[in-house]
């Protein structure tokens, strides 16, 4: 049975990287100059996560950081983002008092390892400025060489890479304030008293500001030490506060497109979707080294390939092989005859072990095979009950359990429409991940 090493699971989204025209803030344009990300960060950096706000313009009750997204608050996919880079040291959330206790439940489901939290402000600024004061507290903010660097990103911008960060962290180092910009998609105008048009901006020589921003952490906290309450009530820019109050000139470096924020209702549904993108459509077929689940496997392949989905097998996930649960791939556990959720239950328990935290749902479908003329739940050791007892227990692990039922007919013809419609539902769990199916047992 040929094994093929499966390739690595999960897309990456992201921008192909535009060429780095970077420039300086200075207050009227910026001009082009090109920078480059050193390769590692031998300085210690720090990020601040305004989470305070409301969310007003989603128009839902609940705070948009707070939203579930493929069964995950947005907020845990921006923190990991930041927890999963080596050279970040620490990570200070401040989020408004009410969700303090949320964001401490939120820490420990999904095992935030770096987070510490601290009260968000009535603005935004005045959120930033606690968590800034919150690193000086113990002198996280300075080491012994001279100032660490602090990262400001909203929590409600989920879709942040290393490499950027490293560009932003290095060019605030160096420069003392550095931030992400983007190519403006709409023209900036000025209207009159009265709602007319009174000029328009030329939109070659401007920007949007967007985040993650960095800075020296001395400037940063001196700017919050010395701006107006003015600043702190309608500001939006930190930046501004660098330059006004610290006479720091801001390197700027165009981000990828993918830092865009999550402010309005679709964003939501956008950011799902490229979260859902990203994940890994393949999954690795568990055969146990048995001939006959190696044949169904091999069938199952052949139908999935004409879906365009690539399955992989493997004899386990033990040993050499357990390397497989570290790829957040999906997994199909084929049991042939086998009445109870033993195989199954094991390999929800070492993905577990392996990879307490996964980024994302990972889907784990148990693939029963039965004699033709078996009913369903015949044989089942363990009523179905069962598979929905053990498949809300993987859920707080973010992993969702699926069953199909598969009738081995002597008949080819109705054994290969079987094994079809095994692949076209396989195919829909993985991408979909429907909560709704989570521990049902789907006759293909
Ligand atoms: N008092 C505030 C207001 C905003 N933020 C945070 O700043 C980031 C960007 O702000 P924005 O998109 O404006 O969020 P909200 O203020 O919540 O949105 P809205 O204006 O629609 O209410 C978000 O992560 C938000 O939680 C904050 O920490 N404290
Ligand atoms: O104004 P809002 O609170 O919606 O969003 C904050 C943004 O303005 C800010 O994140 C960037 O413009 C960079 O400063």
């Amino acid at each position: 049975m040929e094994v093929r090493h499966p390739k690595v699971q999960n897309k990456r989204t992201g921008p192909g990287r535009p060429a780095n025209p970077g420039g300086f803030l200075d207050g009227h344009a910026c001009k082009g100059v090109t920078c480059s990300a050193a390769h590692s960060v031998d300085f210690p950096v720090s990020v601040v996560l305004p989470a305070g706000g409301t969310g007003e313009r989603t128009g839902l009750q609940t705070p948009k950081q707070f939203c579930s997204v493929l069964g995950r608050p947005l907020i845990s996919y921006t923190i990991q983002a930041f927890e999963r880079v080596p050279w970040i040291q620490r990570i200070v959330v401040a989020v408004a008092k009410e969700s303090t206790d949320l964001m401490a439940d939120i820490i420990r489901r999904f095992r935030h390892q770096k987070v510490q939290v601290v009260s968000g402000g009535s603005t935004r600024h005045r959120s930033i400025c606690n968590g800034v004061m919150a690193l000086g507290e113990d002198g996280e903010g300075m080491a012994p060489d001279g100032p660490g660097v602090v990262i400001i990103h909203d929590a409600v911008r989920p879709f942040v890479e290393e490499e950027f960060l490293q560009k932003i962290a290095t060019a605030a180092r160096e420069h003392g304030a550095a931030g992400a910009i983007r190519p403006l998609v709409s023209t900036v105008i000025a209207t009159t008293s009265e709602g007319f048009l009174d000029h328009s901006l030329e939109r070659a020589k401007y920007r949007a500001s967007e985040m993650p921003q960095g800075f020296s952490y001395d400037v940063i906290r001196q700017a919050y030490q010395r701006c107006s309450e003015t600043d702190f009530e309608f500001g939006t820019e930190c930046l501004h506060l660098a330059l006004q109050y610290c006479g720091t000139n801001a390197k700027l470096i165009e981000g990828p497109p993918t830092l865009w924020k999550v402010t309005y209702r679709k964003d939501l549904a956008a950011a799902e979707s490229v979260i859902k993108e990203s994940l890994s459509e393949s999954a690795l077929v568990i055969t146990g080294g048995r001939a006959s689940a190696a044949a169904l496997a091999e069938a199952l392949q052949k139908a999935a390939g004409a879906l365009q989905m690539g399955l992989d097998l493997v004899p386990d996930v033990t040993a050499e092989n357990s390397r497989y649960l570290q790829t957040e791939s999906n997994f199909i556990q084929v049991s042939i005859n086998d009445p109870c959720l033993s195989e199954v239950e094991a390999l929800i328990q070492a993905l577990e072990e392996a990879n307490p935290a996964p980024l994302h749902p990972l889907v784990v479908i148990w693939m029963r095979v039965v004699g033709e003329d078996e009913a369903s739940d015949s044989g089942m050791v363990a009523p179905a009950s069962a598979l929905v007892d053990m498949a809300s227990a993987a859920k707080l692990h973010q992993i969702l359990l699926y069953g199909i039922q598969i009738h081995q007919s002597k008949d080819s013809e109705r054994r290969d429409r079987s094994v079809t419609r095994a692949a076209q539902i396989v195919r829909v769990l993985i991408r979909e991940r429907s909560p709704a199916l989570v521990g049902q047992l789907l006759q293909a």
